[in-house]
């Protein structure tokens, strides 16, 4: 399979540029805080669970956000954040293994760890809670989500087709990431995640990935079945603290 084919430019150099970074040369091994358990509790506590991402940029971002990591994480907490999601991704999107590690050791919420892993190895960059892996850029998926286990990490497999998602279940994926990005043109449709939501099991925690900005937006996530949305770009710009409360406390 030729992973990159039918993507985007920005995305066929994000995986260049992936297939070039190395991995760490021991296995880690990590107590990871559990993902669905701190979905359910916010929700339970009548927040709306919003995952929110350390996002410094992107390929569809205008400008950056240079703040320190940490001081964005503890303002996407204070404002309610269940979780957290870290970009690792040096090249394209700003962001670094430290920077986790920082965020990590700061807060007590899940930290998902945000990158383009393909191989093994990567795993074993930075200790995270979560590892996202893409099921469309990776060739062994049911081989990195048991790689990923087995070092204690919670895997969150990404999908955008029903054919991922199906791909996705049948290597086991417990918590499944329904990305509204389409990764070929780029352009964000909310009716992706309210279109595959219904094809996954009850059991398996699902999360309402990107292009959620407004309340309206979040309400109709939710409305749809996630136990989680997970949400960048509209936390980043401005007041992370005031934005991050704002979404959490969407009404359904
Ligand atoms: O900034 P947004 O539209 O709220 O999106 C967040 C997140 O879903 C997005 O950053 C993302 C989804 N899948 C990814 C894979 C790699 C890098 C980034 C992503």
């Amino acid at each position: 399979m030729n992973a990159s084919e039918g993507v985007a430019p920005a995305i066929e150099s994000i995986l260049a540029a992936a297939d070039e970074r190395g991995g760490g040369d021991r296995r880690l091994s990590v107590a990871a805080r559990s993902l669905p358990a701190a979905l359910a509790a916010a929700e339970e506590d009548g927040r709306v669970p919003v995952i929110g991402e350390i996002k410094p940029t992107s390929p569809t971002t205008d400008g950056r956000r240079d703040d320190d990591p940490v001081a964005l994480a503890e303002a996407l907490v204070d404002g309610g954040a269940a979780a957290l999601s870290v970009l690792t991704e040096p090249d394209h999107f700003g962001g670094s293994p430290d920077a986790l590690r920082q965020v990590r050791e700061t807060v007590s919420v899940p930290v998902l760890r945000k990158d383009f892993i393909r191989r093994e190895e990567q795993l074993d960059v930075v200790e995270a809670d979560a590892v996202l892996l893409i099921a469309q850029f990776v060739d062994d998926l049911a081989g990195l989500v048991t790689a990923a286990r087995e070092r204690g990490f919670q895997p969150l497999v990404e999908v955008h087709s029903r054919a991922e998602l199906d791909d996705a279940l049948s290597a086991g994926a417990g918590i499944v990431g329904i990305n509204n990005r389409d990764l070929a043109r780029l352009d964000v449709d909310l009716s992706t995640f309210e279109e595959l939501a219904p094809h996954a099991p009850e059991d398996v925690t699902l999360v309402a990935e990107s292009g959620i900005a407004s309340e309206e937006d979040a309400a109709r996530m939710r409305r749809a079945g996630a136990d989680g949305l997970l949400v960048g770009s509209a936390l980043m710009a401005g007041d992370v603290a005031a934005n991050t409360e704002r979404l959490v406390g969407a009404e359904r």
